[in-house]
């Protein structure tokens, strides 16, 4: 990881608020995302991880604080906008088209990436550039020999691969992945985990997951959210050691 004393943030929030009723899901969360780093937000069921994911990638409008994309503010863009600016997502819940192949779901991902309507979506599986970017992101994530399978037909992990490389295709500049490991055994884990261990030189990754043990393999930092609110952000062991999150969250996983 750069020291994060020295550069940029990548991706930044700054007092992030949201309420749905009388319920704060987001207490002034500032986190940043730095170069090459993977920065994990863990927490209980209901502590507002994925409301806060939504907030940073343009799908629910907080009430206060705002988001940076390489120093850019961008709280007023919607989802797209985002990621064409460079902000790569993957989702809790699939959002691929199992009936498509392994390429044309990649070709789909390009053509969202080249900001083209979907309409054009026949005649941009011809489109020798937009099949080219797919195939290059196929190649990086390994699924190059699997672009013609039906994506129903992919096991757990290569289908988490696969919504890596349709994230790919649109050059990110920071990922957030939202429970990549949900679904997958032991051995399916322990491929992503080296996969996204290589993919933060690629792009810094801000990881919300529940398996402790990708978590401590793979996070340069750890940020805790519990009730809304940030309540410890440091190093594996720092976070480890913490008495505050053993309390809230780690317990005996420690
Ligand atoms: N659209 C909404 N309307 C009302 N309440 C909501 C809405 N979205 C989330 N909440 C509430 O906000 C809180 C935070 O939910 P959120 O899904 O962000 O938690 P989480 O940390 O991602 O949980 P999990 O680990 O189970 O995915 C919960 O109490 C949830 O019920």
């Amino acid at each position: 990881m750069t020291d994060p004393m020295m550069t940029d943030p990548v991706l930044e929030t700054r007092g992030i608020s949201k309420t749905f009723g009388a319920l704060q899901a987001s207490k002034d969360i500032s986190l940043t995302l730095m170069p090459g780093e993977i920065h994990a937000l863990i927490g209980p069921n209901g502590a507002g991880k994925s409301t806060l994911i939504k907030q940073i990638a343009g799908g629910l409008r907080p009430d206060a604080g705002q988001v940076f994309l390489q120093g850019r503010e961008v709280t007023g863009l919607d989802t797209p906008a985002r990621a064409r600016l460079g902000l790569g997502r993957t989702f809790q819940i699939s959002a691929l088209a199992m009936e498509d192949t392994v390429l044309q779901n990649a070709v789909l991902g390009a053509l969202g990436a080249s900001g083209r309507p979907f309409r054009f979506w026949r005649a941009a599986l011809g489109d020798k550039d937009l099949r080219a970017r797919a195939q290059d992101a196929l190649e990086r994530v390994g699924l190059q020999e699997h672009a013609a399978t039906r994506t129903a037909e992919l096991s757990h992990g290569q289908r988490r691969q696969l919504e890596v490389a349709v994230a790919l295709t649109l050059r990110p500049k920071a990922f957030v992945m939202d429970e990549p490991m949900a679904g997958l055994g032991t051995g399916g884990s322990l491929r992503l985990t080296g996969f996204l261990d290589g993919l933060r030189a690629e792009a810094p990754i801000l990881l919300v997951e529940h398996d402790m043990d990708a978590v401590f393999a793979l996070a340069d930092r750890i940020s805790v959210l519990v009730y809304g609110e940030v309540i410890a952000t440091g190093t594996v062991e720092e976070i480890r050691a913490n008495p505050d999150v053993r309390s809230a969250y780690l317990g005996d996983e420690a």
